[in-house]
């Protein structure tokens, strides 16, 4: 298993590329099963989560090519209703291929995600969904199995008790090429479901509202091919901006906006940090400013992502003043938490609230990464002090940062990548 070793203590300085949004890329992958037609995507980002539903899309049936820019996707023949265990395991965002695969073949076989990391992650609201628009769904030997019997989906009105990302997209995929109309009820609203939306429409599909808790999808007898450029990570901006922010650096990061992630540039700013922007480069220059501690409360979007909280807690170890983390959409998201002890962090944790008060210093220690965005927020530690930090188990970082390594030594970091 790979390691990161980390020697902290220099500021960022740079320019850094953002990637294509791994939380965007995987919905629409999984939407070209949908057509039999040509689907050409630009801006997917290199990633061990695409790389995995490649290889699930392959086993599918769907074939596809990889161009300079973009790769084109071949859905003309599915021959295979099953998403195994085996391919599964390695990405709970397999459960999108249940969505498309009913609708498309009326039938679908995807092994149950499981429990994982961050919390226990149910997807009973992703099979009511599809029971409400007419399928029948069981979960046998660990696998969800639906089907149609033979018949098309049926639009249905479907309320979510919970907002759910993956939910939202799957039933919005499912909808697509349903008999009448599907009406989605507090659905999520974050901008990868417009993303999928967008792409979506431009294949042919009917669906308005994507972006609010309503989403009207009138559904369409077929789809036709596409180009879709996938939308910036705005987690990976996110992680950079704190990045630059803790060290005390100045780095402005290009192909992406500061329209995706507003409430994460207002904490910024509150932290004191300058933050200025243009469509689609956002800058942050920390030099010679004092970080403040700021308070965090995750929670569906438009409000503070869970997906940079990790981030956050170690930007408030290291600030002035005490703060608190509350985290309310996964019940288990706080295991960077000893991790950042073992480098001196002063964190109390109380249930889903973690108090932070910051240290002048961190030191380097042996860490593990838990969870993506656990082991982000280590590396970002890693860098705030002054010795050397082993980032251990960096497989789950590489499921959703494409060359962070790279892209961090770019900007003056000294992190480097051990093959184990
Ligand atoms: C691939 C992808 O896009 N992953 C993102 C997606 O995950 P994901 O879509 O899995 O997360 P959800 O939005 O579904 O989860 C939100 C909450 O709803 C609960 N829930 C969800 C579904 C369900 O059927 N029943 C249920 O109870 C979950 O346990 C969780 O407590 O949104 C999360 C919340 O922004 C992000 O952290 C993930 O990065
Ligand atoms: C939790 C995350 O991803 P996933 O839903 O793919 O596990 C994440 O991107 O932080």
């Amino acid at each position: 298993m790979d390691k990161f070793v980390v020697t902290g203590g220099k500021a960022l300085q740079g320019e850094v590329r953002i990637s294509g949004a791994k939380n965007a890329a995987l919905p629409i992958l999984f939407s070209t099963i949908l057509s039999d037609k040509p689907v050409t995507l630009s801006n997917v980002p290199l990633l061990k989560d695409i790389k995995t539903t490649l290889q699930l899309l392959n086993e599918l049936g769907v074939q596809y090519k990889a161009e300079e820019d973009s790769i084109v996707f071949d859905a003309s023949e599915i021959n295979s209703t099953i998403a195994p265990y085996d391919l599964v395991r390695k990405m709970r965002a397999s459960i999108l291929a249940l969505g498309p695969l009913v609708a498309r073949c009326g039938e679908a076989k995807v092994s149950l995600p499981g429990g994982c990391a961050i919390g226990a992650r149910p997807v009973n609201l992703h099979i009511n969904g599809l029971q409400k628009m007419g399928a029948e769904v069981i979960v046998d030997h660990g696998y969800i199995v639906a089907t149609t019997h033979g018949k098309k989906l049926q639009g249905a009105q479907i309320f979510f008790d919970t907002v759910t990302v993956t939910g939202t997209e799957n039933l919005m995929m499912a909808a697509v090429l349903a008999e009448g109309q599907t009406l989605l009820e507090n659905a999520a609203r974050e901008p990868e479901i417009v993303d999928l939306a967008d792409c979506l429409n431009a294949m042919g599909a009917d669906i308005q509202g994507a972006g609010t808790d309503t989403i009207v999808i009138n559904g369409v007898n077929s789809l036709t091919g596409c180009q879709h450029s996938v939308l910036p990570d705005r987690i990976e901006t996110g992680t950079f901006l704190v990045a630059a922010a803790v060290t005390g650096g100045k780095v402005t990061c290009t192909h992406t906006s500061p329209k995706l992630l507003e409430s994460v540039l207002a904490k910024l700013k509150e932290a004191g940090a300058e933050v200025s922007s243009t469509d689609n480069t956002i800058s942050l220059d920390m030099t010679g400013r004092e970080l403040k501690a700021v308070n965090i409360k995750t929670a569906p979007h438009p409000a503070f992502p869970t997906d940079m909280q990790a981030q956050f807690t170690v930007l408030n170890c290291v600030a002035k003043g005490t703060a608190s983390i509350h985290e309310t959409i996964f019940e288990n998201r706080f295991m960077h938490v000893p991790e950042l002890h073992r480098m001196g962090a002063n964190i109390e944790l109380e249930s889903h609230t973690a108090i932070v008060k910051g240290v002048d210093s961190l030191t380097g220690a042996e860490v593990m990464a838990t969870d993506l965005r656990a082991s982000a927020c280590l590396v970002i530690a890693g860098l705030f002090t002054t010795d050397e930090t082993t980032v251990a188990r960096i497989y789950h970082l590489d499921r959703g940062y494409e060359q962070l390594e790279v892209k961090l030594t770019a900007l003056g970091a000294d992190v480097r990548r051990v093959a184990g």
